[in-house]
């Protein structure tokens, strides 16, 4: 008889959670049923009753235990799932049929997958899993999320006592694999004085110090300083930024997602230090270089191009004429893919000169689509995405990398060097002042750690799009590009970078256990050995 496969997916949307459950024996047609989760039971339950509630309310037999992984990655993706409840004891614990042992005091060890070693600790002072876990937390000094222990095979839930574990063992080693979060890096960077500032005789009044990481006022106390995780004044040039980013290929190709945020007031650097092509290279086309340079065969590289402004996505890579695809794309969520923009052309590159090609032609259409629409560039949100295909075997995993080059939404910037806005321009600036609000809202919101209430990404595309790169499951690095001779403007775009210095991420590989294939996005799908399958338990 052929064996019965279950294959569960879950999202959060419209303010309910929805579960798909897929049985099948392959011979059959699959049989398919969609559950419905109030709102008010995805808080009110934690993730064990919750996934009790759905399997007992399941037609096709779903078993607790198949439900509780997917719902604990929608809750590590910020997707909600319980996201406020503290989590029940495992299954594992109600199971637990061991032999009942004299308990003896246990000395701990911990070993992480990358080596790293914690402890020791007493089991007679730190007494079950979860307090373990809590002792690692303070001793890195950061939240930790989603972490898990392990001795030999056996997972650990929070709940089990640490006495308990080894038998009669006094000395135990257990792995901890570890989901630890990262501090968002934000790098400072003051620009050289511009003609038009020049010309106008403005002086530069801010000052970085790359040392101390700081950038304050010249006439102003060091204590105003404004601290980040790098600051880079004048002088400093694109190679010497890239440390900023200089890793994410790597972690790329290692199967982290990534994104890169640019922001500023308008003609700060934003463009010239993500995009700028030789002899200056900006930092996607390093990062482009160093990913060439470290990819092998088994990795396949994309791209693709897009701008938002107006809330409308509009691809870059394929023409979009009215009535045509490529404009008013929508943003659309799926377990396999996460956040992503339907339709959005992706196209496979081969070579470094290949992605600065896609790079070029992108910001070709978009100086069209400006003028088209008498915008000017700095209104516009660009995002180009790379994205990276791990294909070998059990290790394969897809990863992508967000450029994202924010637009000013800033009404009050003098511009000396633009006409004044005319009535469409002044209505597209509230639009993007109020996507601004929803990003610093989202920032405010995960930086106080008040996560009571729904965090508020769906109040505008951009964050929405970048979700699991605020607070989820993505890295995130900040340049904040300023002008040395703008009080107001230096001052508002660094103090909010350095509050973004507090967000912390929970960076996990991703792809890999999805049936994610790069057909999804790129147009060579035979190259993917298709080995993966979503959350299939048989
Ligand atoms: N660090 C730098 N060194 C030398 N020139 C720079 C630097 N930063 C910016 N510039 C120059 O300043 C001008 C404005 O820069 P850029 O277009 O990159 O700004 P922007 O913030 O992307 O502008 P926009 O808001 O229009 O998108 C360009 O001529 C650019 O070459």
């Amino acid at each position: 008889m052929a064996e019965q496969s279950t294959v569960v997916e879950v999202n959060f949307l419209d303010r309910q959670l929805n579960i798909s459950v897929t049985t099948g024996d392959g011979e059959d047609s699959p049989a398919k049923e969609t559950l419905h989760i109030t709102e008010e039971d995805e808080r009110s339950l934690n993730l064990a009753a919750l996934a009790q509630k759905v399997a007992e309310s399941s037609q096709l037999g779903v078993l607790p235990e198949q439900l509780m992984e997917p719902l604990r990655e929608l809750r590590v993706a910020g997707g909600r799932a319980t996201g406020a409840v503290e989590e029940a004891p495992d299954f594992d614990e109600q199971r637990s049929d061991e032999p009942a042992h004299c308990p003896v005091e246990k000395t701990i060890y911990l070993r992480t997958l990358g080596g790293e070693s914690y402890g020791p600790f007493s089991s007679a002072t730190t007494h079950t899993v979860g307090q373990l876990k809590s002792k690692v937390s303070e001793q890195l000094q950061c939240p930790l999320r989603q972490q898990r222990l392990a001795y030999g095979q056996e997972l650990l839930p929070d709940g089990r006592r640490l006495d308990e574990i080894g038998g009669g063992q006094t000395v135990i080693e257990l792995q901890l694999m570890l989901l630890s979060s990262e501090k968002c890096r934000v790098a400072g960077r003051l620009r050289p004085m511009a003609p038009w500032e020049l010309q106008h005789e403005m002086e530069a009044i801010w000052e970085a110090d790359q040392q101390e990481a700081r950038v304050w006022m010249r006439d102003g106390s060091k204590d105003d300083a404004i601290s980040l995780d790098f600051a880079f004044g004048p002088g400093a040039q694109n190679e010497d930024i890239f440390c900023l980013v200089a890793d994410l290929p790597q972690k790329a190709l290692e199967g982290f997602s990534s994104a890169v945020l640019a922001l500023g007031a308008r003609k700060t650097g934003k463009s010239f230090s993500l995009n700028a092509l030789e002899p200056s290279e900006g930092l996607l086309p390093r990062m482009s270089q160093e990913l060439f340079e470290r990819a092998d065969d088994s990795v396949v590289i994309g791209v693709s191009f897009m701008s938002l402004y107006h809330e409308d996505f509009r691809d870059l890579l394929s023409p979009h004429t009215p009535g045509t695809p490529g404009r008013n794309l929508n943003l659309r969520e799926s377990q396999t893919r996460g956040i992503y923009v339907q339709g959005l052309s992706t196209r496979e590159v081969k070579s470094h000169e290949e992605l600065l090609h896609f790079l070029t032609m992108g910001r070709t259409q978009l100086v069209m689509d400006c003028t088209n629409m008498e915008l000017d560039s700095s209104e516009v949100t660009m995002i180009f995405t790379i994205y990276v295909a791990h294909l070998s075997g059990a290790d394969a995993s897809l990863a992508q990398i967000q450029v994202v080059e924010l637009a000013d939404s800033n009404s009050n910037a003098q511009r000396w060097h633009v006409a004044a806005p005319s009535a469409g321009a002044a209505r597209l600036r509230d639009r993007l002042q109020a996507s601004m609000r929803t990003l610093q809202d989202v920032v405010s919101m995960l930086t106080r750690k008040d996560q009571r209430r729904p965090i508020p990404y769906r109040n505008s595309k951009l964050t929405r799009l970048l979700q699991s790169s605020l607070g989820g499951g993505h890295l995130l690095r900040i340049l904040a590009t300023a002008s040395p001779a703008d009080q107001e403007q230096t001052e508002k775009t660094l103090r909010f970078a350095s509050e973004l210095r507090q967000l912390f991420n929970y960076p996990k590989v991703s792809g890999v256990g999805t049936s994610l294939r790069p057909g999804h996005w790129m147009p060579s799908p035979r190259r993917w050995n298709g080995k993966c399958m979503l959350h299939r338990q048989r």
